[in-house]
């Protein structure tokens, strides 16, 4: 009998499991049962769109099912393809064989949305594939392909055609055989000689990487309640953590961001232009210009996507430096693939060509420069393009501030000039910040989504303004952290704080690790510091605002972070990776503050977590109200992939709904009074109005801004 299933679980699928299983249990005509599910897929497990009503949940329900499926007195088989992840696949370990098709993937990544595996998977699996290798992909979440669930045991047989049909000969072949062997409830868990001291490390671990998120944790305890308890006493277990995740906040938070990655797909701008209607370009050949550490990202990225790629630099020095970076950092990549070098064949010119010769990129379909953050050598180069480039390529450009108008202007095609702002490591970060300018097409911001799809990488549609969204919500932050250590903080207290909120590095050692030589050129640039600064400006204030001259004196003692060997912190060496809070900056700080008569005061974790945090996210509400971002999700899903902004947190917006907007503007407000000169930490009109229209669920945000994006 087969019983087909739905990709993920609704309670109609549930009773329509439930009805099938004991409806062939009754019927004596039927001596085995096969579960399939549509469409070659298995299932993606529950609908966690139903977590919002956990009592109703299918995922809840799931449990009992498979249960019943495990105690049917006649072999049920699993044929799995596509995938079975979360119940999905729960419910094929309460099958008592398991065929997978080469191409399926099975996992259990409820951690991953803030859950443990609900449905029994926490002691069946341990009991199938052992505690080493079931903690593995329970507390990581990771699909692992047919082939290594094959060795670890977790399927019975792989086809290679029709899995339905394998299914249905195994189960065949399987009829009248005894079933309790092959019920994973009356199996034990396999005993390791160091069980306690790899449970213990194990937690140990994933704290460390988890940074605060509840659910590693907690599938930790669930597992070794697997190797502990008698099964029943585990489910038990299993039930009690399940609730406690479901009911936090995390997982709400890890949820929304869930959705709100496939939401930012969705990408409307104020002119109307829309995913709906915008058509992509096919994008068969790429080019890259300047290979430094963002160009070597980019090229691998286009590499390991399988497209094409011409690696263009200034000169033969340039070129053979970039080369081999390149070179390397494709080899690290092959080695993490399974026929890696054979798949990305990087040495077949076909796929990968450096040159120092503008022509070769007459035919390609896309180029990205990725030369220094100077405006006018991109204008150079985007004019050369203009000319030499096939009518239909797009130009795109990596830089990571600048205006996109002024790099279009320079070109005749500036409906074809389009932002694409990786970020470092450019064949690592998922997040591709996608920026339009005033003439970019409709088209050409398809394309680029489109890039970002084939790239694997998660493109967010933005506007034009100085630093986009990311950076632009990034500079307040800094400049807080910079301001608290005017006002008598230290580097390492600060970092300290939004590292204990999630983040894997706080404001220094990120600035530290980008360099702070990068943010002291861009100042240069801006006139805000350097020899173009004019005569008589006081050294604490800019266009009337306040402004931290500290970073600035820092670059011209020659500290530039890692690079140098300190920055705001010490490190063993120049390029070293260790960061220690630096006695010479402590008293560089308090020199700094006397000469300057700042009297050093005690400032509190929550002070030191608001400025910051409070600060990032009034500009995300002037991004909003300025019609720069379509949405808060777009600014959380930016922040979640390009900046380390803790996934369990949702994303600053997120965050700003659930700590509250009155008390967000309450405290901008008490913030902003004891510091009028700081124009970031006056609350922005758009909270404001939110909060005097009540507050309304994050979702409801938009509707509630004067230029209105179409509806989607
Ligand atoms: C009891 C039990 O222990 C527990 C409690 C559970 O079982 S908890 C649940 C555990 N299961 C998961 O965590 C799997 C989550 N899904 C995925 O990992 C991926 O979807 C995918 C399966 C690998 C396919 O990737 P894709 O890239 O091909 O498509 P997509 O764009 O991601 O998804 C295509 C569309 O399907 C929607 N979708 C996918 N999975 C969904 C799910 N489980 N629930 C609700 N919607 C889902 C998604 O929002 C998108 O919608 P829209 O944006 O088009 O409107």
């Amino acid at each position: 009998m087969v019983i087909e299933s739905l990709f993920y679980f609704s309670l109609a699928v549930l009773q329509a499991l439930e009805d099938g299983l004991k409806k062939a249990d009754a019927d004596p005509s039927v001596k085995a049962v096969m579960i399939c599910g549509e469409n070659g897929k298995f299932s993606a497990g529950a609908d966690i769109r139903g977590f919002s009503a956990p009592q109703s949940h299918p995922g809840i329900g799931l449990a009992p099912i498979v249960s019943l499926i495990e105690s049917s007195e006649k072999p049920v088989v699993a044929a799995i393809e596509g995938v079975a992840l979360g119940g999905g696949l729960e419910v094929a370990l309460g099958c008592h064989y398991r065929v997978a098709h080469v191409k399926a993937r099975m996992g259990l990544p409820e951690v991953t949305i803030g859950l443990l595996p609900g449905a029994e998977g926490t002691q069946r699996l341990p009991r199938l594939i052992g505690v080493p290798a079931a903690l593995d992909m329970i507390t990581t979440g990771k699909h692992i392909p047919a082939t290594e669930a094959l060795k670890l045991g977790l399927v019975d047989e792989i086809a290679e055609e029709n899995t339905i049909e394998a299914a249905i000969r195994l189960a065949n072949k399987v009829i009248g055989q005894p079933l309790a062997p092959r019920r994973l409830s009356l199996k034990p868990v396999p005993t390791l000689p160091n069980m306690e001291a790899f449970l213990r490390e194990a937690l140990v671990k994933v704290k460390k990487q988890a940074r605060g998120c509840l659910a590693p944790e907690l599938c930790v305890q669930a597992v070794r309640a697997a190797s502990e308890r008698p099964f029943a006493e585990g489910l038990r277990r299993e039930r009690e953590l399940f609730r406690l995740l479901l009911s936090s906040g995390q997982a709400r938070a890890l949820q929304y961001a869930f959705f709100a990655e496939r939401a930012v797909r969705r990408w409307a701008t104020p002119a109307g232009a829309s995913w709906s209607s915008a058509n992509a370009q096919p994008v068969r050949s790429a080019a890259v210009i300047g290979l430094g550490t963002m160009g070597r990202g980019i090229v691998t990225s286009l590499v390991k996507a399988n497209i094409p790629v011409v690696a263009l630099e200034q000169d033969l020095e340039n070129l053979k430096k970039g080369r081999k970076a390149v070179m390397l950092l494709l080899e690290r990549e092959a080695m993490k693939m399974e026929g890696g070098a054979q798949r990305l064949d990087f040495h077949n010119p076909a796929r990968l060509q450096f040159t120092v010769d503008f022509d070769l990129l007459r035919d390609v379909d896309l180029v990205i420069e990725a030369v220094f953050e100077n405006m006018a050598l991109k204008k150079e180069i985007f004019h050369k393009l203009s000319k030499i480039c096939k009518p239909g390529a797009l130009l795109c450009t990596n830089t990571s501030a600048l205006n996109i108008n002024e790099i279009a202007s320079a070109t005749s095609r500036p409906q074809q000039v389009i932002g694409t702002h990786f970020f470092s490591p450019a064949h690592v970060m998922r997040l591709l910040e996608i920026i339009y300018g005033s003439h970019t097409s409709p088209s050409a911001i398809a394309t680029a989504m489109q890039l970002a799809k084939a790239l694997n990488k998660i493109g967010v549609v933005v506007g034009n303004c100085f630093g986009f969204v990311g950076n632009r919500m990034m500079f307040p932050y800094v400049q807080q952290a910079v301001f608290l250590l005017e006002e008598g903080s230290r580097p390492e207290a600060v970092d300290e704080v939004l590292e204990d909120f999630g983040f894997k590095i706080g404001p220094f050692r990120m600035s530290d690790l980008a360099g702070l030589d990068v943010g002291w050129r861009s100042r240069q640039g801006q006139g805000l510091t350097g020899p173009s600064l004019p005569a008589g400006t006081p050294a604490r204030q800019r266009h009337g605002q306040r402004y931290s001259p500290l970073p600035d004196l820092l670059c011209e003692h020659g500290r530039f972070g890692q690079k140098t060997g300190h920055g705001w912190y010490l490190y063993e060496k120049a390029g070293g990776r260790t960061a220690t809070p630096d006695p010479w900056l402590h008293n560089f700080l308090a020199r700094y503050r006397d000469t300057h008569g700042i009297k050093a005061r005690a400032i509190d974790q929550e002070e030191i977590l608001e400025r910051c945090l409070f600060a990032l996210i009034n500009e995300g509400f002037a991004i909003l109200a300025e019609g720069i971002a379509s949405g808060p999700e777009h600014l959380d899903v930016i922040y979640i992939n390009g900046y380390g902004w803790p996934r369990h947190r949702g994303g600053p917006m997120f965050y700003a709904s659930t700590v509250g907007l009155p008390r967000v503007l309450a405290k901008l407000e008490q913030y902003s009074e004891v510091h009028p000169d700081v124009p970031g930490l006056r609350p922005n009109a758009f909270l404001r109005k939110l909060v005097a229209v009540g507050s309304p669920p994050l979702q409801e945000w938009m509707s509630y801004v004067s230029w209105q994006s179409p509806k989607l």
